[in-house]
């Protein structure tokens, strides 16, 4: 029945203030009513509605992308919302579109590396949207080897212009989200040369199309790549390919004067290239940017997936009626509980690692502008390896939740397969992971070997194991004389062991803060040690073989799991309610906030297009002359 909470019996068990655990998960008092406040109003105006989005066709779904795209931007422009509520109004609009590159990674790479002089001409036209930016870095031919680009760039002193060249088919850019059919300019990244000479890839800001009609400006071919993974997903996002015919740049982001923020290197109007001395990695700098985000966003989606999972979990009953009774709730079995509960933790896991990356990120940041690059190797282990870590550990968990909600995860209406076909493609851009994973084994191997076998001391005592388990796994392996490339995939087992080590040690560190709320520290205690203990489990080869933990330790460290999956078992759906998702975000009858789930699948089964008539298209066509053949068959 509507308006009854077929969950409150669940909601009465909480043993916690759930709405301090809010403001835990929201991140401060601050970020949860900026949350709760857009979410409310995006799921409130139906001009963002979104539940059609799988009965629509490719263009039909672009088209409406748009309308919403700029209703959002109306809805920011009319109602005067700061740069924050404006994010968090895209994040819960939830629909892949040009507006995360323009503002996820055209801006971010203009404020990164671009000079002050572009910035302020670049910056204003962009937070108006009155230019609209991709990132242009993917090639036909190379996406992780951005050395092995082919686009080029090359100065014309006569004209101090930069001429873009796509010399090959593979120099075509090839992924770009928002390049098909929208982005008016792109940074693109192409090898410069000057006099003759290259220097290696650096990013320009190139116009694309007319500001008047739209048009591709001379030597630009440029149109969508096709259609992606899933049906609605990320079909909402234009993907592009682009093709330069020696198109004439002026504005080159590594062109002129000295920057003010990071550094560029510069072009003088003299033909003059200066090399700044800082690593040639800054260029890179964007990508490291958007890796940090992507770990917060990977709790994100981990966390809806488990949100849904759990609530349904809790309304759906199999088996185990006793005279006659209810049948036992799905939540309530074990092998339930040992798939979801590692699942719900990994969501609280990577939040707070999330929260820490977003914290390094701005201190090499600011290290960086005082010319300080001491952590930037680490900032790139860490950024590369969380990024590869949660979002492979993302998909597989939101997978796992589908299987979690059995047949009725697979429909559409349950919004596990959207998220999925959404989510998937973050393990593969922004850095494939494995690549990423072995700059994290690069950097492993070069600290062992400059601080001999201790990696670090500097970590909680409870991460002991696992910082020994990373040691011996990288002992195991630098230990033998065998090149990198031999022993990569071993060195991936130890990179990804060293990640594990840093989401488990920070996790810990967060529970030294002050954390308050009745029960809400105890809850976070329970969900760390789930976390830390289900990855020894998982991994127990790899810590009996530093004989850092015995079978026996083994053993007690299942059984505590199982203590810990029933004192969660209460608390479980209080915990996903501290997510604070609206309905409208979740998307998902099976994990809508009051838990009337059949009488909701039924009524939506009945909107499908394919009811609207009860004898079928095709059948006067094709099945009935079928059922005439099989009569006549009959009667022979
Ligand atoms: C919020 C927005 C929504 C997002 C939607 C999704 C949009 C998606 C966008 C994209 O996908 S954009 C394109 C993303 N592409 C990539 O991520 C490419 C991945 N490849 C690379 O990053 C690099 O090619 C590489 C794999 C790091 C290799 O780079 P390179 O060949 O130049 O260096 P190496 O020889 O491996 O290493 C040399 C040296 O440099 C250090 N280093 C490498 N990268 C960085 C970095 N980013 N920052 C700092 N330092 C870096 C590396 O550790 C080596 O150091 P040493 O060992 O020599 O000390
Ligand atoms: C949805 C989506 C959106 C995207 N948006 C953008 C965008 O906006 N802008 C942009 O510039 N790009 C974008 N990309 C492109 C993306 O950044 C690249 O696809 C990504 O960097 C992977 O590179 P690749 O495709 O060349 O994969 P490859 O490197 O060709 O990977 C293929 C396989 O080779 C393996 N491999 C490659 N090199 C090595 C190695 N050295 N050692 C061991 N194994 C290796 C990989 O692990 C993988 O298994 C997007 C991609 C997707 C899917």
């Amino acid at each position: 029945m509507e308006g009854v909470d077929h969950l409150a019996h669940e909601r009465n068990k909480s043993e916690f203030d759930v709405d301090a655990m809010k403001i835990v998960w929201a991140g401060s008092p601050h970020a949860f009513d900026v949350s709760d406040r857009i979410s409310k109003l995006v799921a409130s105006d139906p001009g963002f509605r979104k539940d059609n989005r799988s009965t629509l066709s490719r263009k039909e779904l672009f088209k409406n992308t748009l309308r919403k795209a700029a209703y959002a931007w109306k809805t920011i422009v009319d109602l005067r919302l700061s740069e924050e509520e404006a994010a968090k109004l895209r994040f819960y609009v939830d629909e892949p579109a040009f507006t995360d590159l323009h503002w996820g990674m055209f801006i971010p790479a203009i404020k990164g590396q671009g000079t002050e002089e572009q910035q302020q001409k670049w910056l204003p036209l962009a937070y108006k949207m009155q230019i609209i930016g991709c990132y242009a870095q993917t090639e036909l031919g190379h996406g992780s080897n951005v050395q092995g680009l082919e686009t080029t760039a090359t100065f014309d002193s006569q004209t101090d212009e930069f001429i873009i060249h796509s010399p090959t088919l593979t120099s075509s850019k090839w992924w770009p989200g928002g390049l098909g059919k929208v982005a008016t300019h792109a940074i693109a990244y192409a090898r410069l040369i000057v006099g003759g000479r290259e220097h290696g890839v650096h990013g320009f800001i190139v116009q694309l199309r007319s500001l008047e009609d739209h048009s591709p400006l001379l030597g630009i071919t440029v149109g969508d790549i096709g259609m992606k993974f899933g049906n609605g997903a990320y079909n909402t996002m234009d993907n592009g390919v682009l093709q330069f015919d020696h198109v004439l740049d002026v504005y080159s982001i590594a062109f002129a004067s000295i920057a003010v923020m990071l550094w560029v290197s510069q072009v003088t109007c003299e033909g003059k290239y200066k090399q700044s001395d800082v690593p040639r990695q800054l260029v890179y700098g964007t990508m490291v940017y958007v890796r940090q985000t992507i770990v917060a966003d990977a709790s994100c989606a981990l966390s809806r997936a488990v949100c849904i999972a759990t609530r349904y979990s809790a309304v759906r009953r199999q088996f185990g009626s006793q005279n006659g009774g209810p049948e036992t709730q799905v939540i309530d079995y074990k092998t339930q509980q040992s798939r979801l509960f590692p699942l719900l933790a990994s969501a609280y896991a990577f939040r707070f690692i999330g929260e820490w990356l977003k914290w390094l990120y701005a201190d090499v940041t600011q290290r960086l502008q005082a010319n300080d690059f001491s952590t930037l190797p680490e900032a790139h282990a860490c950024t590369a390896g969380l990024k590869s870590l949660t979002t492979t550990a993302t998909a597989d968990g939101i997978e796992e939740c589908r299987k979690l909600c059995g047949g009725h995860g697979y429909l559409c209406s349950s919004g596990l397969p959207e998220l999925f076909a959404v989510y998937v493609p973050a393990c593969t851009y922004e850095g494939d992971n494995t690549v990423l994973l072995l700059q994290v084994a690069r950097f492993l191997m070069k600290t062992v070997s400059q601080l001999g076998s201790r990696l670090s001391s500097k970590k909680p005592v409870g991460t002991i194991a696992y910082m020994t388990r990373v040691e011996h796994l990288m002992q195991c392996r630098c230990g033998v004389q065998r090149g990198f490339a031999e022993l990569s995939a071993d060195l991936v087992e130890a990179a990804v062991a060293h990640c594990q080590l840093i989401v488990v040690s920070k996790f810990i560190e967060k529970l030294q803060q002050e954390i308050p709320g009745k029960g809400v520290k105890q809850q976070l205690e329970v969900l760390c040690n789930i976390y830390a203990l289900f990855l020894l489990h998982k991994h127990q080869g790899d810590f009996l073989s530093t004989g850092c933990i015995t079978p026996k330790h083994a053993a007690l460290a299942n059984d505590e799991l199982r203590s810990l999956y029933s004192q969660v078992r209460p608390n479980a759906i209080a915990l996903v309610d501290a997510f604070n998702y609206t309905d409208h975000y979740l998307g998902s009858i099976l994990g809508c906030y009051d838990g009337n789930v059949y009488p909701k699948l039924y009524e939506a089964a009945w909107k499908d297009p394919l009811n609207e008539s009860v004898v079928p298209d095709g059948y006067h066509l094709y099945i009935r002359p079928l059922l005439k053949q099989e009569i006549r068959t009959a009667r022979l």
